[in-house]
């Protein structure tokens, strides 16, 4: 085939050529998964068809295979035009059903979709608790909720469902968080009143007060009930949202990337009933809680983690409801799954000295 067309009519030619191979290709992939789909049946895998490690490692593969052809689709996506396929074969036999923060158009939301595709039936809950109880109750496969913004800091809700769930964190999804202006119309002149969540206006501050000091900042539960408003209240009134929810509830850009600082991003979590095999790449999660009243006493139950040499990525601690004297849960994560002898090892020495311990998941990291 020509690799290097001259005319319109030649490249065209070449991509109507490239096409159907592409889409003989899909279709046979798809025909395969329908094989692995049966193949999990007969090996009785309860009709969860869903393989968070498998759908990592074939990511990973897709961006290193990007990596050393240069391109020209970014990593994010060429990784996103692979998971959609992926989302597509899976569906034909086991479409999820995955809980999400809602309503539509959060970024919760986008977060689904950034980690399922978009074959999954994405279900908004409104409260997290609820999602959980989804999930816990089987109305839902999967949930996702959000855990983490780097300006915001920790979602307590979540940590605190957490210690008490008996699901497993199953994967984890990063997003870059992207705030736009939105609204049915006008121009930036015309805002007298804006929308957002508490975390959005406080990430977006310099920007409005520099652009828009005079307009009212209403708080609302989410951004997707912000672009909800402003759809219902027309020109004048605009909301702090996601592209998605743009489109959604059909209002237009009056400014795009009005956030604070660029590299705000949310971390977000698959919660399920399944525990991923390794991958090599991979995140272990867990809660604990110290004796009361020993001192160094988190510094000693920390040590087997050290002298394993394992990595610790991430701590932080909620208090303990109810309790008088100021206990803490500790919420850990550490590189490497709980399957390696190394890991294990360490977590039996933790839990052996703990007065409460449980292992929350391990799963594969985000890939993009
Ligand atoms: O490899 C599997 O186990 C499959 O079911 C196939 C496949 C895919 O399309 O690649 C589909 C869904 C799973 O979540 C993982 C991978």
């Amino acid at each position: 085939m020509n690799s290097n067309p001259q005319t319109l009519e030649e490249a065209r030619r070449e991509i109507d050529a490239l096409d159907e191979q592409i889409q003989a290709l899909i279709s046979q992939r798809a025909r395969i998964a329908q094989a692995i789909a049966h193949i999990k049946q007969r090996m009785g895998d309860g009709g969860d068809h869903y393989r968070p490690a498998r759908e990592a490692e074939v990511l990973r593969r897709v961006i290193a295979r990007n990596q050393a052809n240069g391109g020209p689709l970014t990593d994010e996506v060429i990784a996103r035009l692979m998971r959609e396929i992926m989302s597509a074969c899976l569906s034909l036999e086991s479409p999820l059903t995955v809980a999400y923060l809602g309503p539509e158009g959060t970024y919760t939301q986008a977060a689904v979709l950034k980690h399922f595709g978009d074959s999954v039936r994405a279900r908004a809950n409104n409260a997290i608790d609820e999602i959980f109880r989804d999930v816990e109750s089987g109305a839902a496969d999967y949930g996702v909720v959000p855990v983490e913004n780097s300006i915001g800091g920790v979602v307590s809700h979540t940590l605190d469902e957490l210690v008490h769930t008996k699901l497993r964190i199953c994967g984890e999804v990063t997003l870059p968080v992207h705030h736009h202006l939105l609204a049915v119309g006008g121009d930036l002149a015309a805002v007298r009143k804006i929308y957002a969540h508490p975390q959005s206006f406080a990430q977006c501050r310099k920007w409005l007060d520099a652009k828009l000091p005079h307009a009212i900042r209403e708080t609302v539960s989410s951004n997707g009930q912000a672009a909800l408003q402003a759809r219902q209240e027309g020109v004048g009134v605009a909301a702090i949202a996601s592209l998605q929810a743009a489109r959604i509830h059909g209002l237009e850009i009056l400014a795009s990337n009005i956030e604070d600082d660029p590299s705000n991003t949310t971390r977000f979590l698959v919660i399920g009933k399944q525990d991923p095999a390794p991958t090599g790449e991979d995140i272990t999660s867990i809660v604990l809680s110290g004796h009361r009243n020993q001192p160094g006493s988190l510094l000693k139950l920390l040590q087997p983690l050290a002298n394993a040499g394992l990595d610790m990525t991430r701590i932080e601690s909620r208090p303990i409801k109810g309790s008088a004297v100021q206990d803490y849960y500790f919420f850990i994560d550490l590189a490497g799954h709980v399957s390696t002898p190394a890991v294990r090892q360490a977590l039996d020495e933790v839990r052996a000295t703990a007065a409460y311990f449980k292992v929350l998941g391990s799963y594969p990291r985000a890939v993009v």
